[in-house]
C-alpha cells in the first residue's frame, strides 16, 4: 500500500495495512446474512454474560420488560383485528361499536402496558450499560498490565491493543442493541404470528420486502470494519501529532524551533487522507442504499399487489385485509429494525471480538505466575554466556554472550560505551526480558525458572527513564512499594537518602504537591530534582539489589558526591548496588567493575586493577578513562582569554 509524504517523513513508511481480507478466513469477517443470523445467539450470549457479571438484577429487569412488551404488542394486534372485525361486521353503528368495546379496551390496555414496560426497560438498560463498559474495560486493562514487556513493545500486539480499546465502548452499546434486537424480535413475532394466521403467503412477502436493506446494512458494516482495521495505525499516528501539539513536554521546543506549522501541516495531510477514505465509504454507502431501496420498492409493490389480488378475488375478507395491512406495516418496520439492530450488534461485536482476542493473547503472553523460590540471601548472581536480541526485524544482539558475577553486598559498576548493553543487562537481571540463551543464576537457581513476582520484589531500580508519575510527591516516592501502606518514616528516610529533604520541604504543598505540569496546582521539577525523587523511590522500595542507571547525569557536583557516599554506606550495610555510569572517576569506590563492549564483558576488576598493566585484556577501561582524564586535565587550568579576542 502506497504511503503518503507525511507517513514517509514522520513515521518512515506506510501506516495503513492491506491485510488481504479477501483471503482472511477469520469468522469475524464472514459477514454474510447466514453467518450473521447463525451468530446472533452467540453475540447476544456474549453480551448477556458480560451484563450478568456486571448487574444481574438489571439484566433480569430488562429481559422481562422486553418479553412483556412483545407479548403486549401481539395481544394488541389481535385486539385490533377483533375491533376491525366488529366494526366492519353487520349491525347498526351503535351495535358494532358496542361489540368492539371490550377489544378496544384490551388494545388500549396493551398500549399502556407497553409504555410502562418500555420505561422499565430503558431504566434497566441505563443502569446496565456503564457497568458493562466498566467490566469490559477492567478486563482490558488487567490483561494488558500483566503481559511481558516484550509484548507491549511488539507492534502487532500493540495494534490489537489499539483496536481492542474500542471493545469496552462496543460492549456497552451492545447492551442497547441487544435490547433493541429483543424488542424488534418480539414485535416481529407478534406481527408474523398474526400474518401467518391471516394468510400463508403474507409472511414470505414480508421477508422479501426486508431482504434488500439487510444486504445493504451488512455490506456497509463489513466495509466499515475492514476500513477501520486498515486505518487504525494511521489514525493513532494522526492523534499522536495532535497530542504533541498540545503537550506540555513538547511545548517549549514547538515554540523555540517553530515546530507548530510543520506538525499542523502533517496533521492536515494525514487528516485529509482519512477524509478521502470516509468519502469513499460514504459514496459506496449511498450507492448500496440506492440499489437496496429499488429492490425494497419492488418487493413492497409485489406484496401490496398480492394483497389487492386476494381482496379482489374474495380470498380474503375486507376486515382481515385491514389487519393484514397493519400487520405488514408493523412487521416490515420490525423486521427492518431487527436487521438494522442485528447489524449494529454485529458491527460492535467485531470490536468486542478484538477485545476477546486481546485477552486470549494477553493470557498467552502474560508474565508467568509461580516458579522456583529464590534463595533468601543469595551470595552471587551469575550471568552465564547470556545472549539477548530485542524483538524486531533488523535488531542485532544487544547482549552477545555476556558472562559476569555480581557478589552480594558489594558495589558493582557496569561501564562501557553507549549501546554496549549495560541497561539491557540490568533489564534482564530485573526479569523484564528473558535471555535467548545462557542463564542468569541466583546462586544455583536459574532466574528463568524462578517466581517472577519474587524476583522483581528483590530489586529496586532507578533507571535513565524512570517514570515521572503525574501525581503528588508522596505517590512519586511511595509508588516504589505500592502494595504496602504509605509510611511517613519510610518516606522521610527515602528522601534523606536521596538528598531531597530540602526539595520536599520547599515544595508549595510539601508532600502533597502535585508533580505534573498542566494541572491545577501542578509543580514543575528540574531534571536533577526529578532524579532525586527517583532515587528516593528506589530507596523506598528497599529491594535487596539497588540498580542505579546513570544516577548522576542530572545531579550537581555536590549532590553527586553525596550520592556516592550514600551508595558506599548502603553497600557497607550489606545492600548490593549495581551502578551504571559514564563518569569513570566515580566508579573508584566500586568493589568490582565490569566493562562491556558490544554486548560482552571484556574486562573485570577493581579500579586500580583495570588501570594497571597487571590485568590482561584489551584495556578498554583504561582507554576510556584516559580520554576523560585528559579532558579534565585540559579543562583544569582555566584558559586565559587574550584581550582583544572577539
Ligand atoms: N527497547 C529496545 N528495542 C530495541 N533495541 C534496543 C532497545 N533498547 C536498547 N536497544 C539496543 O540494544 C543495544 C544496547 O543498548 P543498551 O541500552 O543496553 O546500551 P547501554 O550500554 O545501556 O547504552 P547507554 O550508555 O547509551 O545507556 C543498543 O544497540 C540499542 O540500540
Amino acid at each position: 500500500m502506497e504511503s503518503s509524504e507525511s507517513e514517509e517523513m514522520l513515521f518512515g513508511g506506510p501506516l495503513r495495512y492491506d491485510m488481504g481480507w479477501n483471503k482472511h478466513d477469520d469468522a469475524f469477517l464472514q459477514l454474510n446474512l447466514r453467518s450473521m443470523v447463525t451468530r446472533l445467539p452467540r453475540l447476544v450470549g456474549t453480551t448477556a454474560r458480560l451484563a450478568w457479571e456486571a448487574d444481574r438484577a438489571a439484566l433480569r429487569l430488562v429481559t422481562c420488560a422486553e418479553i412483556g412488551r412483545g407479548v403486549s404488542q401481539a395481544v394488541g394486534l389481535i385486539a385490533v383485528n377483533r375491533v376491525l372485525g366488529h366494526l366492519l361486521g353487520d349491525g347498526t353503528t351503535a351495535e358494532r361499536l358496542t361489540h368492539a368495546g371490550p377489544a378496544l379496551a384490551v388494545a388500549g390496555g396493551t398500549a399502556v402496558a407497553g409504555a410502562v414496560l418500555r420505561a422499565l426497560s430503558t431504566a434497566g438498560t441505563g443502569q446496565l450499560e456503564p457497568k458493562v463498559e466498566r467490566v469490559a474495560t477492567e478486563r482490558y486493562l488487567s490483561h494488558t498490565a500483566n503481559v511481558e514487556l516484550e509484548a507491549v513493545e511488539d507492534d502487532e500486539f500493540h495494534k490489537l491493543l489499539d483496536s481492542a480499546q474500542y471493545g469496552a465502548g462496543s460492549a456497552r452499546r451492545m447492551v442497547q442493541y441487544c435490547q433493541n434486537v429483543l424488542n424488534a424480535l418480539m414485535s416481529l413475532i407478534a406481527a408474523a404470528g398474526v400474518l401467518a394466521v391471516l394468510h400463508p403467503v403474507l409472511l414470505p412477502l414480508l421477508i422479501a420486502m426486508t431482504l434488500p436493506s439487510a444486504w445493504a446494512a451488512l455490506s456497509m458494516a463489513r466495509r466499515r470494519y475492514i476500513s477501520f482495521q486498515v486505518w487504525v495505525q494511521h489514525s493513532r499516528a494522526g492523534s499522536l501529532i495532535s497530542r504533541l501539539l498540545i503537550s506540555t513536554d513538547a511545548a517549549p521546543e514547538i515554540r523555540v524551533h517553530n515546530v507548530g506549522p510543520f506538525l499542523l501541516h502533517h496533521f492536515r495531510e494525514m487528516s485529509r487522507s482519512q477524509e478521502a477514505e470516509q468519502r469513499r465509504l460514504a459514496r459506496l454507502a449511498a450507492r448500496t442504499g440506492l440499489i437496496a431501496a429499488g429492490w425494497t420498492g419492488l418487493a413492497a409493490g409485489a406484496a401490496y399487489a398480492t394483497l389487492g389480488g386476494l381482496l379482489w378475488t374474495g380470498a380474503m375478507a375486507l376486515s382481515v385485509g385491514g389487519t393484514a395491512v397493519l400487520a405488514i406495516r408493523t412487521g416490515s418496520s420490525s423486521l427492518e429494525n431487527l436487521v438494522l439492530q442485528v447489524n449494529y450488534l454485529h458491527e460492535e461485536s467485531l470490536f468486542v471480538g478484538d477485545l476477546h482476542r486481546l485477552c486470549e493473547e494477553a493470557v498467552e503472553r502474560a508474565i508467568p505466575v509461580g516458579g522456583l523460590p529464590l534463595p533468601e540471601r543469595p551470595e552471587t548472581i551469575t550471568f552465564e554466556d547470556v545472549v539477548f536480541t530485542y524483538r524486531g526485524k533488523d535488531n542485532k544482539r544487544a547482549l552477545d554472550g555476556a558472562s559476569l558475577t555480581i557478589p552480594a553486598g558489594r558495589i558493582v559498576a557496569l561501564v562501557g560505551e553507549n549501546g554496549s548493553g549495560k541497561s539491557t543487562l540490568v533489564k534482564l537481571l530485573c526479569g523484564l526480558y528473558r535471555p535467548d540463551s545462557g542463564r542468569i543464576l541466583w546462586d544455583g537457581v536459574d532466574a528463568a525458572e524462578a517466581d517472577r513476582q519474587e524476583l522483581v520484589s528483590r530489586v529496586a531500580v532507578v533507571g535513565q527513564d524512570f517514570y515521572r508519575w503525574p501525581f503528588t510527591a508522596t505517590v512519586n516516592v511511595s509508588i516504589g512499594r505500592p502494595e504496602v501502606p504509605v509510611s511517613r518514616d519510610r518516606l522521610d528516610a527515602a528522601v534523606r537518602y536521596a538528598g531531597a529533604e530540602e526539595l520536599i520541604a520547599e515544595l508549595p504543598r510539601g508532600w502533597k504537591t502535585l508533580l505534573a505540569r498542566g494541572y491545577k496546582g501542578g509543580h514543575q521539577l528540574s531534571g536533577g530534582q526529578w532524579q532525586r525523587i527517583g532515587l528516593g523511590r528506589a530507596h523506598y522500595r528497599a529491594g535487596q539489589i539497588l540498580i542505579v542507571d546513570e544516577p548522576t547525569s542530572a545531579l550537581d557536583a555536590k549532590a553527586e558526591q553525596q550520592l556516592f557516599e550514600q551508595i558506599r554506606s548502603l553497600a557497607d550495610s550489606g545492600q548490593t548496588v549495581i551502578l551504571i555510569t559514564h563518569r569513570l572517576g566515580s566508579v573508584r569506590a566500586a568493589d568490582l567493575i565490569h566493562v562491556l563492549d558490544r554486548g560482552r564483558v571484556v574486562e573485570s576488576g577493581t579500579f586500580a586493577e583495570l588501570l594497571s598493566d597487571e590485568v590482561e585484556g584489551p584495556k578498554v577501561f583504561r582507554g576510556l578513562y584516559r580520554i576523560q582524564a585528559a579532558q579534565y586535565a585540559a579543562d583544569s587550568p582555566a584558559p586565559s582569554v587574550p584581550s582583544g579576542t572577539p
